[in-house]
């Protein structure tokens, strides 16, 4: 038996990237979350601890800063591709990189019916996410973008129903088919490689795929959230041009209709307990049969 490195990659996680455009009096603000993961032939630095492969994540850190001037951030998936192209093309050692990029919305303040020019408010809405990855050298490059979103919470106070499911001797749940159906979604799609071409707008696509989403939750009358997320992924496929899959997680945030008749005041779906957990937790891979799976766009 021998005992062997199995794997590693390593970076420089959670880099608050502010970045603010100042050319005119009326300000813009890009405001990120960055994290680098390289991968390569830095097996050197465990086993025998020398070091001379490995560009500090120190150093990863100071790019992210710099780019964000250099190249500037015109969408977040365009700078994470500036990024992983420069780690992977530049640095020798690094076969491939990984860069994660968080974006929190802000929107401006309005001051006397005017939106102001250099105050915002962070707005709660939710937090887009991009993660590229660079993989291989020259022809044989592999290049992955895949975006998303986080913390999307939604929801809609009919429409939904639960009823006609599997029951056993454990089973209390009572059927409805009328109940408040919530979600904090988190979802991921990934472009084929007409997102590579000059001028993709991402932020356009990004918006396309958001309305997509929201209109299949709103306008879909539910049996169930599994049915909802189908419906989700499919529209935003068949929307979206260059989509070719969509990952979806809803955790369901159940709303317990609160019993008001022990106190004989009726309640009509009116007053719930929104409940924090446990929650069912409903996840779906929806993706287009005649595009190759790409386990790397994935792999963390
Ligand atoms: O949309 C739902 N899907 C389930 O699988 C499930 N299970 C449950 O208890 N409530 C719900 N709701």
């Amino acid at each position: 038996m021998a005992v062997v490195l199995a794997g590693h990659q390593y970076g420089k996680a959670e880099n608050r990237v502010v970045r603010f455009q100042r050319d005119t009096p009326r300000h813009e603000i890009v405001d990120l979350n960055v994290t680098s993961t390289l991968r390569g032939d830095f097996a050197d630095a465990y086993l025998t601890g020398d070091q001379s492969k490995v560009l500090p994540t120190d150093s990863q850190k100071n790019t992210m800063y710099s780019y964000a001037k250099e190249k500037g951030v015109s969408s977040v998936e365009g700078y994470a591709l500036d990024l992983a192209r420069h780690f992977v093309d530049d640095v020798d050692p690094v076969h491939g990189a990984r860069i994660d990029v968080d974006s929190y919305a802000w929107t401006r303040v309005v001051v006397d019916g005017h939106d102001h020019d250099h105050t915002w408010t962070r707005s709660g809405s939710e937090v887009r996410t991009a993660a590229v990855t660079v993989a291989g050298e020259g022809e044989a490059q592999q290049t992955h973008v895949v975006a998303g979103l986080k913390d999307f919470t939604v929801l809609k106070s009919t429409g939904s129903e639960f009823k006609d499911f599997l029951t056993d001797a454990y089973t209390t749940l009572e059927p409805t088919e009328d109940r408040v159906m919530a979600t904090s979604l988190v979802a991921q799609w990934r472009y084929d490689a007409t997102c590579l071409a000059d001028g993709f707008d991402f932020d356009a696509a990004y918006d396309a795929v958001k309305r997509a989403f929201l209109t299949q939750f709103a306008t879909l009358h539910s049996f169930a959230l599994q049915q909802t997320l189908w419906h989700m992924g499919k529209a935003a496929i068949e929307e979206v041009p260059g989509v070719v899959e969509v990952r979806l997680a809803a955790p369901n945030k159940h709303h317990f209709l609160y019993d008001l008749a022990r106190f004989d005041v009726p309640n009509a779906g009116e007053v719930f307990h929104a409940d924090d957990r446990p929650y069912g937790l409903i996840q779906a891979v929806v993706a287009r049969d005649d595009v190759p799976a790409a386990p790397l766009a994935w792999e963390r």
